[in-house]
Protein backbone atom coordinates (compact mmCIF):
# COMPACT_ATOMS: atom_id res chain seq x y z
CA UNK A 1 0.00 0.00 0.00
CA UNK A 2 1.03 3.39 -0.63
CA UNK A 3 0.16 7.09 0.64
CA UNK A 4 1.64 10.06 -0.84
CA UNK A 5 1.48 13.80 -0.15
CA UNK A 6 1.88 17.24 -2.04
CA UNK A 7 4.23 19.74 -1.73
CA UNK A 8 5.17 22.79 -3.88
CA UNK A 9 8.14 25.08 -3.56
CA UNK A 10 9.10 28.16 -5.80
CA UNK A 11 12.91 28.28 -7.42
CA UNK A 12 14.75 29.66 -10.45
CA UNK A 13 17.65 27.87 -12.34
CA UNK A 14 19.47 27.30 -15.63
CA UNK A 15 20.93 24.32 -16.93
CA UNK A 16 24.83 24.98 -17.20
CA UNK A 17 25.31 21.93 -19.51
CA UNK A 18 22.85 22.25 -22.39
CA UNK A 19 23.94 22.81 -25.89
CA UNK A 20 24.64 26.65 -26.75
CA UNK A 21 21.50 28.13 -27.56
CA UNK A 22 19.10 25.82 -25.71
CA UNK A 23 16.34 28.00 -23.80
CA UNK A 24 16.97 26.35 -20.44
CA UNK A 25 20.61 27.32 -20.29
CA UNK A 26 18.66 31.16 -19.72
CA UNK A 27 17.70 32.01 -15.99
CA UNK A 28 14.42 30.70 -15.43
CA UNK A 29 11.89 29.82 -12.61
CA UNK A 30 9.19 27.25 -12.29
CA UNK A 31 6.60 26.69 -9.58
CA UNK A 32 7.49 23.01 -8.86
CA UNK A 33 5.57 20.04 -7.86
CA UNK A 34 6.62 17.66 -5.55
CA UNK A 35 4.57 14.63 -5.03
CA UNK A 36 6.21 12.28 -1.85
CA UNK A 37 4.89 8.62 -1.73
CA UNK A 38 5.44 6.06 1.14
CA UNK A 39 4.88 2.62 1.00
CA UNK A 40 4.50 -0.43 3.73
CA UNK A 41 1.42 -2.07 5.82
CA UNK A 42 -1.06 -0.44 7.48
CA UNK A 43 -2.00 -2.44 10.35
CA UNK A 44 -4.50 -2.20 13.03
CA UNK A 45 -4.94 0.21 15.61
CA UNK A 46 -3.66 2.96 13.39
CA UNK A 47 -4.77 1.65 9.65
CA UNK A 48 -2.12 3.68 8.00
CA UNK A 49 1.65 3.31 7.04
CA UNK A 50 2.28 6.74 8.64
CA UNK A 51 1.06 9.77 9.81
CA UNK A 52 1.00 12.53 7.05
CA UNK A 53 2.02 15.39 9.27
CA UNK A 54 4.95 12.99 10.55
CA UNK A 55 5.00 13.04 6.84
CA UNK A 56 5.25 16.67 6.12
CA UNK A 57 7.73 17.06 9.58
CA UNK A 58 10.01 15.47 7.36
CA UNK A 59 9.58 17.02 3.77
CA UNK A 60 9.35 20.53 4.89
CA UNK A 61 12.74 21.46 6.37
CA UNK A 62 13.82 19.78 2.87
CA UNK A 63 11.82 21.96 0.97
CA UNK A 64 12.87 24.93 3.03
CA UNK A 65 16.44 24.45 1.62
CA UNK A 66 14.40 25.16 -1.61
CA UNK A 67 11.96 27.56 -1.71
CA UNK A 68 12.49 30.51 -3.21
CA UNK A 69 16.35 29.75 -3.70
CA UNK A 70 18.90 29.86 -7.12
CA UNK A 71 19.42 26.22 -6.97
CA UNK A 72 22.45 26.53 -9.09
CA UNK A 73 24.18 27.20 -5.60
CA UNK A 74 23.10 24.27 -3.70
CA UNK A 75 25.58 22.13 -3.17
CA UNK A 76 25.00 19.13 -5.65
CA UNK A 77 22.27 20.94 -7.47
CA UNK A 78 24.85 22.70 -10.20
CA UNK A 79 22.74 20.95 -13.04
CA UNK A 80 19.54 21.58 -11.32
CA UNK A 81 17.56 18.72 -13.76
CA UNK A 82 14.48 17.22 -12.65
CA UNK A 83 16.34 14.25 -12.67
CA UNK A 84 18.82 15.52 -10.49
CA UNK A 85 16.71 17.25 -8.13
CA UNK A 86 14.99 13.94 -7.33
CA UNK A 87 18.54 12.20 -6.36
CA UNK A 88 18.97 14.85 -4.34
CA UNK A 89 15.61 15.05 -2.62
CA UNK A 90 16.26 11.16 -2.62
CA UNK A 91 19.62 11.52 -0.72
CA UNK A 92 18.38 14.01 1.46
CA UNK A 93 14.95 12.41 2.74
CA UNK A 94 15.81 8.58 2.95
CA UNK A 95 17.86 8.58 6.09
CA UNK A 96 14.59 9.90 7.89
CA UNK A 97 12.16 8.42 5.84
CA UNK A 98 12.55 4.71 5.51
CA UNK A 99 9.82 3.61 4.17
CA UNK A 100 10.12 6.41 1.04
CA UNK A 101 8.84 4.66 -2.12
CA UNK A 102 8.95 7.84 -5.04
CA UNK A 103 9.36 10.90 -5.51
CA UNK A 104 7.55 12.79 -8.44
CA UNK A 105 8.60 16.24 -9.52
CA UNK A 106 6.94 18.10 -12.19
CA UNK A 107 9.16 21.71 -13.41
CA UNK A 108 5.68 22.59 -15.29
CA UNK A 109 1.85 21.31 -16.46
CA UNK A 110 3.61 18.60 -18.81
CA UNK A 111 7.13 18.05 -17.78
CA UNK A 112 7.93 16.06 -14.72
CA UNK A 113 10.34 13.08 -13.69
CA UNK A 114 9.40 10.06 -11.44
CA UNK A 115 12.19 8.48 -9.11
CA UNK A 116 11.86 5.21 -7.28
CA UNK A 117 15.26 5.24 -6.11
CA UNK A 118 19.14 4.22 -6.55
CA UNK A 119 18.20 0.76 -6.93
CA UNK A 120 15.08 0.59 -8.85
CA UNK A 121 15.34 -1.33 -12.02
CA UNK A 122 14.75 2.21 -13.91
N1 LIG B 1 15.21 15.55 -19.18
C1 LIG B 1 15.07 16.88 -18.89
N2 LIG B 1 14.87 17.73 -19.88
C2 LIG B 1 14.70 19.04 -19.60
C3 LIG B 1 14.75 19.49 -18.28
C4 LIG B 1 15.02 18.55 -17.24
O1 LIG B 1 15.10 18.88 -16.05
N3 LIG B 1 15.16 17.26 -17.58
N4 LIG B 1 14.53 20.79 -18.00
C5 LIG B 1 14.22 21.67 -18.94
C6 LIG B 1 13.87 23.07 -18.57
O2 LIG B 1 14.30 23.36 -17.26
C7 LIG B 1 12.41 23.51 -18.74
O3 LIG B 1 12.02 24.21 -17.60
C8 LIG B 1 11.39 22.52 -18.99
O4 LIG B 1 11.35 22.34 -20.37
P1 LIG B 1 10.04 22.19 -21.25
O5 LIG B 1 9.21 21.06 -20.80
O6 LIG B 1 10.53 22.19 -22.65
O7 LIG B 1 9.28 23.54 -20.86
P2 LIG B 1 8.12 24.30 -21.65
O8 LIG B 1 7.46 25.17 -20.64
O9 LIG B 1 8.70 25.00 -22.82
O10 LIG B 1 7.16 23.17 -22.11
P3 LIG B 1 5.90 23.22 -23.10
O11 LIG B 1 4.96 22.20 -22.55
O12 LIG B 1 6.43 22.82 -24.44
O13 LIG B 1 5.35 24.60 -23.07
C9 LIG B 1 14.24 21.30 -20.34
N5 LIG B 1 14.45 19.92 -20.59
ZN1 LIG C 1 13.60 24.89 -16.02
Amino acid sequence: MQIYKDFHFEAAHRLPNVPKGHKCARLHGHSFQLRITVAGDAPPPMNWIMDFGDLKKVVNPIIDQLDHYYLNDIPGLENPTSERLCEWLWEKLSPSLPQLYSIELKETCTSGCLYTGPNAAD
